[in-house]
């Protein structure tokens, strides 16, 4: 392996932290509003504060071709955008380096998605987009198991002109009964280059703490062979602009199930997060996090903590409205 990788002074404090809301502020949880503002503590030290109980409301994001093209959102639309990572994988559990490597999840991994299905299962969805990696799907699956409208997810098969047409539905009923779930591999885990299939802690006992979590958190310090965050926001970040945007534009509610940095270079798009700020974001596996679209700005929810907590809904009508409607029809 070639370690040439340069070694910098990382901070020690962790910002976020792998609690049960996913996203958690551990230094200055008390004071902070919100995802992507300073908090009043940590200012001095340029530091972002994470808070799930209260949102935060971020700057625009330029909309595909906006303002030079004619995409225009809906402006009585509010959609919901639901971000997860996949849970606990094979490799998660023996803290081996994954990256690409296409790794099912474990039966805690498979808890965890039916768990964060349960946490969203009020929540509207409309198209859901996965990494072209089973843990992903699996995930996304799984969680959707436990949604009330009980519509059948199905993978999207675009691969070749035949794959299209055998995956034809002819029923119009069938189909509105029908969630499709699209993959796509600009969402999968970052590359994790010759660090693939090491373990974390060889291979911070043989690098050093320091050079392995520079590797692992910097924004663009890649891995031996590997992509850095940056390298992998390039494909996900667009992907997110040029495929996810459009839909809730178009008034669709998304859910996206895929990884640790994918995710953690669209939240850091999303929150405009500095490329020092992101290396404290830290996702835990299987926990769903939600941002309402509306007029063309990202509002951060948090994550909902389960299918009674009232202030999810509390936010937005159309979610409440949406709930309801699942209320009387399940009845
Ligand atoms: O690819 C991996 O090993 C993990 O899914 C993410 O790893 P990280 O926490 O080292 O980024």
């Amino acid at each position: 392996m070639a370690a040439s990788t340069s070694l910098h002074a990382l901070s020690s404090i962790k910002l976020w932290s792998t609690g049960s809301f996913g996203l958690e502020k551990r230094t200055c949880h008390v004071n902070c509003v919100s995802v992507g503002r300073r908090c009043t503590n940590a200012r001095n030290l340029g530091l972002v504060c994470a808070s799930n109980s209260q949102s935060s409301v971020v700057e625009p994001v330029q909309l595909p071709g906006s303002p030079k093209s004619s995409t225009t959102p809906k402006k009585s639309s509010e959609s919901a955008l639901i971000l997860i990572r996949h849970g606990e994988s094979l490799w998660n559990e023996k803290n081996l380096f994954t990256g690409c490597v296409d790794v099912p999840l474990t039966p805690k991994g498979v808890e965890e998605a039916i768990e964060a299905g349960k946490r969203i299962c009020n929540i509207p969805v409309d198209v859901i987009y996965t990494s072209s990696l089973i843990r992903a799907q699996m995930t996304a699956m799984l969680a959707m198991m436990q949604h009330r409208r009980k519509k059948v997810p199905i993978i999207v098969h675009n691969e070749s002109e035949r794959a299209h047409k055998w995956s034809q539905i002819y029923s119009e009923e069938t189909k509105k009964q029908s969630i499709p779930v699209i993959t796509a591999w600009q969402l999968n885990e970052r590359m994790y280059g010759e660090l693939q299939g090491l373990n974390k802690q060889e291979t911070a006992d043989r690098f050093g703490k320091e050079q392995v979590h520079e590797w692992r958190r910097s924004y663009d310090i890649p891995p031996p062979d590997g992509e850095s965050l940056e390298m992998c926001a390039e494909r996900a970040v667009a992907y997110f602009k040029d495929h996810i945007i459009p839909q809730l534009v178009a008034g669709k509610h998304v859910m996206i199930a895929a990884h640790g940095n994918s995710l953690r270079s669209i939240i850091m798009h999303l929150d405009k997060l500095t490329s020092q700020e992101v290396i404290s974001l830290e996702l835990s596996t299987g926990i769903p996090m939600l941002y309402i679209f509306k007029e063309g700005k990202f509002i951060r929810r948090g994550s909902p903590a389960g299918p009674s907590e009232a202030g999810v809904y509390a936010y937005t009508k159309n979610l409440a409205q949406y709930r309801q409607k699942l209320d009387g029809m399940i009845q």
